[in-house]
């Protein structure tokens, strides 16, 4: 039997970084996915083909009579560790040991800040629960994906396998998570082309976070009391223009509490300012920053944003809320 799943990448729209210090953070699906297929095998191995990973710095040397490779295999394992996490977490609940193939291809950018690493754990622990006949909830596989990542990372809020797992719009906390009423969000992702590992940031804020409490716990205090106004916006019977300009003020905000952080680059910067300028109402970083992406609030100015972020040197995207999360596409004989 094989099986084919697929999970979504996510935005963040208010409250990364401080998510990880129990605050509380905003988060949408998108309609960008990860597809994994599973497969048994019956020689006992795993084996994993991801197609969409590039691991820099293939060498080889060759004389006349030999060839080397020196490639170092060690980081390519490394790459595929949230995948061989989440086989194993499922493999352990299911009580099974037996060797299965996935196959991975993914239209998520990776390390830029989507969630890649929370869609392809998701879409792999449904599919691999699925072809070992293991009944999981969402919320379940949810908890699975935030201990792939707890594992692979050391540190994770948990909202990006939420958001995944679950599908639409939610508000997070600790662990648990609401879901908020759907509203179109005239959004404009823009990629800055290069990647953040999301592992590599939150150890750092940890380490300013840990130097200077005195000034680092009022920053993210702070982050904590924007999430919950833009809850309380979000939720509000507001007129939808009101709603929208208020929302992109506290993007603004956030944006500049997240640089405090440490968390921003001089192109992150660059794309935010380019699609403010060109209208928007708001633009900030959206996931771990490093690189990655930033994301813009434009009614009725999407292409203009679109257009201000690619003058700018970014890559954008209009990408629309995905209602759902982890998906079983198909189950073959
Ligand atoms: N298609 C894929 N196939 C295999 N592994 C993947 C794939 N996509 C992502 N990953 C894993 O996830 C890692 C990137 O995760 P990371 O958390 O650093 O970034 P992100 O999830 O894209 O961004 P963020 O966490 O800020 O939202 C990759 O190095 C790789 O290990
Ligand atoms: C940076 C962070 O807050 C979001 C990454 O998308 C990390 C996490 O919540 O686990
Ligand atoms: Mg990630």
């Amino acid at each position: 039997m094989r099986v084919l799943a697929s999970a979504p990448a996510k935005v963040i729209l208010f409250g990364e970084h401080s998510v990880v210090y129990g605050k509380p953070a905003i988060a949408a699906a998108i309609d960008l996915r990860t597809f994994v297929e599973a497969e048994l095998r019956d020689d006992g191995r795993i084996r994993i083909e991801a197609h969409d990973i590039k691991v820099p710095g293939l060498t080889v040397s060759f004389s006349e009579s030999e060839i080397y490779f020196e490639t170092d295999y060690g980081k390519a394992a490394e790459v595929l560790s949230y995948v061989r996490e989440a086989i194993n977490l499922v493999l352990e609940e299911a009580g099974k040991k037996t060797g299965v193939k996935v196959s991975i291809t993914s239209q998520i950018p990776v390390g830029a800040g989507l969630g890649s690493s929370a869609a392809v754990a998701i879409a792999t622990i449904g599919a691999v629960a699925k072809l070992l006949g293991l009944e999981l909830t969402r919320e379940e596989i949810a908890k699975l994906g935030h201990k792939v990542e707890l594992l692979v990372q050391g540190a994770s809020s948990g909202i990006d396998p939420t958001v995944s797992a679950i599908g639409g719009f939610i508000y997070y906390e600790k662990g648990r998570f609401e879901n908020l009423p759907f509203m179109e969000l005239p959004i404009v992702v823009g990629y800055t082309g290069s990647s953040g590992p999301t592992k590599e940031l939150v150890a750092m804020v940890r380490r300013r976070y840990e130097d200077m409490p005195e000034l680092m716990v009022p920053i993210i205090e702070a982050m904590g009391k924007l999430v919950e106004k833009a809850r309380d916006l979000i939720t509000a019977e507001l007129d939808e223009e009101e709603k929208l300009r208020k929302l992109g003020e506290l993007m603004n905000i956030n944006h500049g509490l997240l640089d405090a952080l440490g968390v921003s680059t001089k192109k992150l910067s660059e794309l935010v300012y380019a699609a403010r300028t060109a209208g928007a109402l708001g633009a900030k970083i959206t996931g771990a920053g490093g690189g990655g992406c930033m994301y813009a609030l434009a009614p009725g100015k999407q292409s203009e944003v679109a257009t201000a972020i690619t003058i700018a040197g970014g890559t954008p995207m209009v990408t629309q809320i995905s209602r759902e999360g982890l998906r079983v596409e198909a189950t073959m004989p």
